[in-house]
């Protein structure tokens, strides 16, 4: 689990570097506040990709390999290099069945489980695959994120338009790619 108690003293130390009265009443309780907060949006740091396809396999059996694709699942995540914020993210999910299919709530669930780790925006597409191919068994599954990057736009270079594609093609999709129709970026 997260050190909370870790947190908050080294948040208080930053605070503290950064020249910050720490008694005023504004930041009294920022490394408490701090601490809760990553305890939410890194939740997903203590979990392996094995343990998230334990957490979410519901499936139900279907016959037939018809496409089924979740566009637009909206979430954000945290770069790992400068734990700064990735925003305005969707990402979009295609597989193949392989006899059963995924409760298509749980394909939400395991997006937004894997933004909440320390990542770079191609991990988030291969963790995500990964993790689908275990539960469904297929190995035709496309995972297609677009994101802004906070460490690019607020910082740095300061591109505020620069917006990021990446597209993890496993299986059929790595060889026809144009299988995700209209879906696809390239
Ligand atoms: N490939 C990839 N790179 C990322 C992602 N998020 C952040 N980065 C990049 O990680 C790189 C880290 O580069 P460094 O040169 O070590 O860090 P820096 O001096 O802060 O770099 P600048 O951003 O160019 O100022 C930067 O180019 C970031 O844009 C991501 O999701 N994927
Ligand atoms: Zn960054």
């Amino acid at each position: 689990m997260i050190d909370t108690k870790a947190i908050e003293e080294h948040v208080l130390g930053i605070l503290e570097a950064l020249g910050e009265d720490v008694t005023r009443e504004g930041l009294v309780e920022t490394p408490k506040r701090v601490a809760k907060m990553y305890a939410e949006v890194f939740a997903g740091i203590h979990y392996s990709n094995e343990e998230v396809a334990q957490m979410f396999d519901k499936t139900f059996t279907q016959r037939g390999r018809d496409l089924v694709f979740v566009k637009d699942i909206e979430t954000f995540s945290f770069c790992e290099h400068h734990m700064a914020l990735m925003y305005d993210m969707k990402i979009s999910v295609a597989y193949y069945p392989q006899g059963k299919v995924i409760g298509l709530s749980k394909i939400a669930r395991i997006c937004d489980l894997v933004c909440r780790r320390l990542q770079i925006q191609e991990r988030i597409g291969s963790d995500i695959a990964e993790i689908m191919t275990m539960i469904t068994g297929s190995e035709d599954v496309a995972v297609l994120i677009e994101a802004h990057h906070s460490c690019m736009s607020a910082r740095g270079i300061k591109k505020t338009q620069a917006k990021t594609y990446t597209q993890t093609l496993r299986g059929v999709f790595a060889k026809h790619p144009e299988q995700l129709g209209g879906f696809y970026h390239g």
